[in-house]
């Protein structure tokens, strides 16, 4: 029997299952398989998906990424946060501001704490991609998806498209209690223009620097929150001049609130909690 030790974290209700590479084992080939089962809440632990910490040669540390579903992705936002938190708390990093590479990067996080506990981190997501190209989106050109018409189950929204490493798309609804969040999302979420699939963010302005926020999540559907999601949103207001750059805006997630601020140097900062939920023993 194959085991590992874990802990569950969330950032704002976005929970994934951690798994310390410096110290733990699992096959490559079975990454896929146990990312699926641990998360299933019935057999499983129960999780959006499992986060890897692992050492790095680019940065401190190295984040990897499952869904649920067991897809790898490229980057994400509240895990970034957890893992900063981990990475510190487990003295895996000496100083409070460290980097962490991800698969689209290197990301800079600094840890602000309480009580020498990590209670809140700030992430530097770098630059926002726009390019049709780099979002991956088809059936568009130029410099960047920006309001755009696009029909999808026979209905047509008016899209933006946003890259933080990993894909987005915004569509913005004059109630986000009504948010088609269910009936659209997994549609979105597999149209074929999207060649690796999106994160489906469906947002509600409230004032030029605060805006209600819901996600259907690319391998894991609704979740409380995500990280990159609502950088993507923040980043999508600002090109369509609902809020302003160099702005702290406050995003209203399911699971709680975000600061997310599009820099004049073009650099995403995102700030937020994470918090540690248990510690335990997989077995499989
Ligand atoms: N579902 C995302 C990964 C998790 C991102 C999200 N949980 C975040 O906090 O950014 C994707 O496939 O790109």
């Amino acid at each position: 029997m194959k085991k590992f030790a874990f802990t569950k974290m969330h950032a704002l209700g976005n929970n994934y299952i951690y798994v310390n590479l410096f110290e733990e084992h699992i096959a490559e080939e079975d990454l896929a398989s146990v990312a699926i089962k641990v998360s299933n809440v019935y057999t499983g632990i129960g999780s959006d998906g499992m986060i890897l910490i692992c050492p790095s040669t680019k940065g401190n540390v190295k984040m990897r990424v499952f869904n649920n579903d067991g897809s790898e992705a490229k980057n994400c936002g509240n895990g970034l946060r957890c893992v900063a938190k981990y990475a510190y708390e487990h003295n895996l990093v000496e100083t409070e501001e460290f980097t962490i590479e991800t698969l689209s990067g290197l990301v800079h996080a600094t840890v602000h704490l309480q009580d020498k506990k990590v209670n809140e981190v700030t992430i530097d997501m770098g630059k926002p991609k726009l390019k049709p190209a780099e979002v991956p989106m088809l059936g568009f050109e130029g410099n960047s998806i920006v309001s755009e018409k696009m029909e999808f189950g026979g209905e047509e929204l008016i899209g933006t498209a946003v890259s933080m490493g990993n894909p987005h798309v915004v569509f913005y609804v004059e109630n986000i209690e009504k948010a088609p969040l269910h009936t659209l999302g997994p549609v979105v979420e597999k149209d074929p223009r999207f060649p690796e699939g999106v994160n489906v963010e469906f947002v509600e302005i409230m004032n030029e620097s605060e805006m209600h926020f819901r996600v259907w999540e690319r391998g894991s559907g609704v979740t409380q929150a995500c990280g990159t999601g609502a950088c993507a949103a923040v980043v999508s207001s600002v090109l369509n001049n609902l809020t302003q750059k160099n702005t702290p805006t406050i995003v209203h997630l399911a699971g709680g609130d975000l600061t997310i601020t599009w820099k004049e140097n073009n650099h995403v900062l995102m700030k937020g909690p994470a918090v540690v939920i248990c510690d335990g023993v997989y077995y499989y």
